[in-house]
């Protein structure tokens, strides 16, 4: 069934940002030590001290080696309008110790992110490890306090999104996916997220109306078996008339036309046998959902028995539509081995329009559905199968197979001082300095690298030979000499000097470069599907994909290793 809905909120420049989609995203959403070292911050003079942070994850999830970044509108709605109310003042007031002093509070009710710049990899786009997908820059205190709301807004959001876009990549382009997961999602968040991140990832369409209002995503949905086992049998069907199509004529009794076309089917010679009595409720359902919607007719067959009652009911039920000039759009199999149960509905409807001659019965749509998921798929596809659209929730939406993507915010320079955080585990070191990243084409089109340098470095040119190094890795070194450079973030917040809020889009300047203004959710899944379609085949394949390569410049290289030894103390041995 398809739902009407409204066009995607369009962010043109010129409109104000709104706030978060989720109300209860506010400055509370939030870590107390954000508060906390606020305070400390605020009390050693160092509040306003301009700091620099990246936001990125360090490694891809699924078992991939690629990410798609999603949630940067929601970040955008939360600065725009950041502020705390005065009740949230009070309450922080009565959760920090009673010696906080009283300018604190003050200091709190005046701060916005005026003074903060967001630059930003665009929302859809490919994304991979270390490379920062935010570089937050402002007073160390304010910025400190978006760290937990944009690592939250940004975590799932790309987790799902790249979940979905894993689920398209093996479903393949030609089939329908829609998300049906509310009922099984973390909660009314993580359901509204989920619909309309698995939309941008490369879903058609969500079974969530909320999801439909919000965010004009399309609306899809069938019926469930409760639908089917509430009726007992065609008797207690009422109203039997149905008009045909165009209106010129009306079957006074569709059931029973709907019972002669089940006798037809029964008797056939290419389907006598296949089938005795079909079960009479179920019947009753399909003529009565055939009755509510004659133009939109999507059975769920599995109630009983897919082929031996529900495929020959829905048959019938589409035949008698068909005599009014109706088309049926389809079933749904919700149990059972869908791969073959897919292959004999498609014989099944083969044999009817050869045998009563209906054109395009054969075509009739299948959508699967039950705990699918992208191995599911996958063994699905090897099979072979004849689903059309398949309905996927529970694995989609919770993210079943890998609980988070592990983001983190960590500071790379304050009062202009790159730093750095050391670990035992190299891939849990920071990248010092405010940076500016690029991706590098190729010969053939695709992505070979992205490289970040220091803010201050020469960009990368095309036809220019440029050494890229591992961030920590010494022997691991290539020239690259791209046919195309992308710089990857650009200014999507740029502060503005003590201006009111909420903040407006259009010519604000960021650095001398104007504000990207927010795409709309369309184009944003736009981008998504054709960053995916750009990237070499090995780095997608599912079993043993090849890492991407994620490198700095050989300056930024020799930095890091500088700031490495001076920070890091040298043991001694006893
Ligand atoms: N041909 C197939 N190849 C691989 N997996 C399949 C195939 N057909 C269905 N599946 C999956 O097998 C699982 C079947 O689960 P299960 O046995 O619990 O359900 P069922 O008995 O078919 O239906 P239910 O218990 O919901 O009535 C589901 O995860 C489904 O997606
Ligand atoms: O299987 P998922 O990927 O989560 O997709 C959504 C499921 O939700 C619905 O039924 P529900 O699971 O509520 O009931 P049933 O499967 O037991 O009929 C639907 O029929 C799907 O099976
Ligand atoms: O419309 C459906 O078929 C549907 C919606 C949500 C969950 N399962 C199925
Ligand atoms: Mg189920």
């Amino acid at each position: 069934m398809e739902g009407k809905a409204n066009g995607p909120s369009e962010n043109q420049a010129g409109r104000s940002v709104s706030g978060p989609t989720n109300p209860m995203v506010t400055p509370l959403l939030n870590d107390l030590y954000q508060f906390t070292m606020a305070y400390a911050y605020w009390k050693a003079g160092k509040h306003d001290e301009r700091a620099v942070f990246d936001l990125y994850f360090r490694k891809n999830p699924f078992g991939g080696e690629y990410t798609i970044f999603a949630g940067l509108e929601e970040c955008i709605r939360f600065i725009a309008n950041f502020k705390l109310t005065e009740e949230e003042i009070t309450f922080v007031r009565d959760s920090l110790p009673g010696s906080c002093e009283d300018g604190f509070f003050d200091y709190l009710r005046g701060i916005n992110c005026s003074d903060v710049e967001v630059h930003a990899i665009t929302e859809g786009s490919v994304v991979f490890p270390k490379v920062p997908l935010l570089r937050v820059e402002g007073p160390v205190a304010v910025v400190q306090l978006l760290e937990t709301p944009f690592v939250n807004l940004i975590n799932y959001a790309s987790l799902v999104t790249t979940n979905a876009a894993r689920h398209r990549f093996v479903a393949g382009k030609s089939k329908m996916l829609l998300e049906f997961g509310l009922r099984r999602a973390q909660g009314p968040d993580g359901g509204i997220g989920a619909s309309k991140y698995c939309y941008i990832g490369g879903f058609d369409a969500t079974s969530n109306v909320a999801a439909g209002k919000l965010f004009g995503i399309p609306l899809r949905g069938t019926h469930s078996h409760a639908f089917v086992s509430s009726f007992m049998s065609p008797d207690e069907i009422i109203e039997k008339s149905l008009k045909s199509s165009d209106g010129s004529h009306t079957s006074e009794d569709f059931v029973s036309l709907v019972q002669t076309w089940l006798s037809k089917i029964q008797w056939s010679k290419s389907l006598h046998g296949i089938f005795g009595e079909t079960n009479q409720s179920e019947l009753a359902a399909f003529i009565s959902y055939a009755l509510a919607f004659p133009n939109n007719f999507l059975a769920l067959v599995d109630t009983y028995d897919v082929m031996r009652s529900g495929v020959p009911n829905f048959c019938a039920v589409a035949l008698a539509l068909n005599d009014l000039g109706y088309k049926a759009v389809g079933i749904r199999l919700d149990s059972g081995d869908l791969a073959y149960l897919s292959c004999e509905a498609r014989k099944f409807f083969r044999t009817i329009e050869k045998e009563f001659g209906v054109p395009g019965f054969e075509k009739m749509s299948i959508t699967a559905s039950n705990d699918l998921n992208e191995e599911t798929l996958d063994a699905l596809n090897k099979q072979g199968h004849e689903v059309d659209a398949f309905g996927i929730g529970t694995y989609l939406v919770t993210c079943y197979a890998q609980a988070a993507l592990g983001c983190v915010f960590k500071l790379v320079e304050i009062n202009k001082q790159p730093r750095i955080k050391l670990s035992e585990d190299v891939s849990k070191v920071s990248i010092p300095c405010k940076k500016r990243s690029y991706r590098l084409y190729g010969k053939e089109g695709y992505p070979l690298v992205d490289i970040m340098t220091g803010e201050n470095e020469p960009p990368p040119k095309v036809g220019e030979r440029i050494l890229c190094r591992h961030p920590f890795n010494e022997s691991k070194r290539a020239y690259v000499v791209p046919q195309k450079v992308e710089e990857l973030l650009k200014c999507y917040w740029p502060g503005s000097s003590g201006g009111d809020y909420p903040m407006v889009f259009g010519d604000v300047q960021c650095l001398n470069k104007r504000r990207e203004d927010l795409p709309t959710l369309k184009d944003t899944r736009e981008r998504c599907i054709k960053q995916l379609e750009q990237m070499r085949p090995d780095h997608m394949r599912r079993l043993n994909p090849t890492p991407y390569k994620v490198s700095v410049s050989a300056k930024l290289y020799d930095f890091i290793h500088f700031l490495w030894l001076n920070e890091a103390p040298v043991g001694e041995l006893q």
